[in-house]
């Protein structure tokens, strides 16, 4: 299997990089960058110095119609809405892992990440990849949308009540935090170390481009959903997405009858784990792997549950989980080349 990577220079790039160059089924990665032509990988990542002889290659169409199976798109909103198209008539399968192929309604697009809308044949084609819901459709996807970081946490945090009925449909509050890779490779002020360090900042109130996707995908398990409040907070680390959510319980239930069935709902889900009665997972304990760790508590006094979720928002909230899917669309098992320890401490 032949494998390329149109963004290798960035931060999900590289994690895609370090996966698919172990993995047991990629005989060969071409790495393509739209500003570095003809020069060392590692001398944008001297880290993969001696373990890395590719040489950065121009983005070609027609080259990669012909040499690559499946294309990773690691690159900024508004670029995979111009390339995909150009691959339609091709046998390229495509892993989109930016924001331009996830919301099934382009004016929901338009609004939130304000740029135009790829047009209704891709958005038709495409496979909204959280495999933890819809593993079926993947294997047969041609043209993937990776779920964002935040998306991902959160509703793997919310599926099972969300599916089951058993919080109220309004009463959903996400308070989620992230680690400053989240933002990409790229200086800006609001990520530099000053900015960052010793410093929690909320961000996007109310606007971030990852409220309709979560919503989205929350109204095909219950079309009670309604609005939900999300936002967003940038935290002094370097990797994590940490998902606090909130929600009334319809009914009094147990911690231990939720963690049950969380435990069910997961049950085919390897990188799903869900956490023992009053153990609540931390970002450092998935840091570096696929998985999301979940875990929860019913308070009886208020009649709500505070769940938490986190995950590695470059592992399976971006390239981790963009290996999983690229495995299932493939008929490979869907752990392989994934399914190791997280780096710890
Ligand atoms: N960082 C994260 O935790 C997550 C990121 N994502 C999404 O994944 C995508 C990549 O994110 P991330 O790796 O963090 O971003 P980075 O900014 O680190 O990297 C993006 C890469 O895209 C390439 N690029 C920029 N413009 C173009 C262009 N016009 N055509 C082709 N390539 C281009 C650049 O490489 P070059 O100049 O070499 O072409 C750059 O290295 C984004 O859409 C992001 O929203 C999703 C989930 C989590
Ligand atoms: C820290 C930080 O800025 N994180 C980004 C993560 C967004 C992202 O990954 O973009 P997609 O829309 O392609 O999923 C944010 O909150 O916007």
């Amino acid at each position: 299997m032949k494998v390329g990577i149109i963004g290798a220079t960035g931060y999900g790039g590289v994690e895609l990089y370090r996966i698919l160059s172990n993995h047991p089924h990629v005989e060969e990665c071409i790495l393509y960058s739209s500003s570095e032509m003809d020069v060392p990988y590692s001398n944008t990542f001297p880290h993969l110095h001696d373990l890395s002889d590719h040489i950065l290659k121009n983005i070609d169409v027609e080259d990669i119609k012909k040499n690559i199976h499946v294309l990773f798109l690691a690159t900024p909103p508004g670029v995979s809405r111009n390339l995909t198209p150009q691959f339609l008539d091709s046998d390229v399968k495509i892993i989109d892992l930016s924001g331009d192929l996830r919301l099934k309604d382009r004016n929901e697009y338009e609004h939130w990440y304000k740029r135009p809308c790829v047009e209704d044949e891709v958005l038709e084609k495409t496979v909204y990849g959280l495999s933890e819901l819809n593993k079926e459709e993947i294997k047969k996807a041609t043209l993937l949308a990776n779920p964002g970081c935040f998306p991902t946490a959160t509703i793997l945090g919310l599926a099972p009540v969300v599916q089951n009925r058993i919080i109220h449909e309004q009463s959903i509050i996400v308070d989620a935090k992230t680690g400053v890779s989240g933002a990409g490779r790229n200086i800006s002020q609001a990520t530099h170390f000053s900015e960052t360090n010793e410093n929690i900042k909320i961000y996007k109130v109310h606007e971030h481009q990852h409220i309709p996707e979560v919503e989205q995908a929350l109204f095909a398990l219950n079309d009670g959903i309604t609005a939900i409040s999300f936002n967003t907070h940038l935290i002094p680390m370097t990797r994590g997405i940490m998902a606090t959510i909130y929600a009334s319980l319809q009914e009094s239930y147990t911690t231990e009858s939720l963690l049950d069935l969380y435990k069910d709902f997961y049950a085919a889900s390897p990188f799903v784990r869900v956490r023992k009665q009053d153990e609540f997972p931390s970002t450092k304990e998935v840091y570096g792997s696929n998985f999301c760790d979940i875990g929860l508590k019913v308070d009886e006094r208020t009649g709500r549950v505070t769940i938490v979720a986190v995950i590695d928002n470059l592992m399976k909230g971006a390239a981790g989980q963009a290996v999983q899917n690229f495995n299932l669309m493939n008929g490979y098992e869907e752990t392989t080349g994934l399914y190791f320890a997280p780096i710890y401490p």
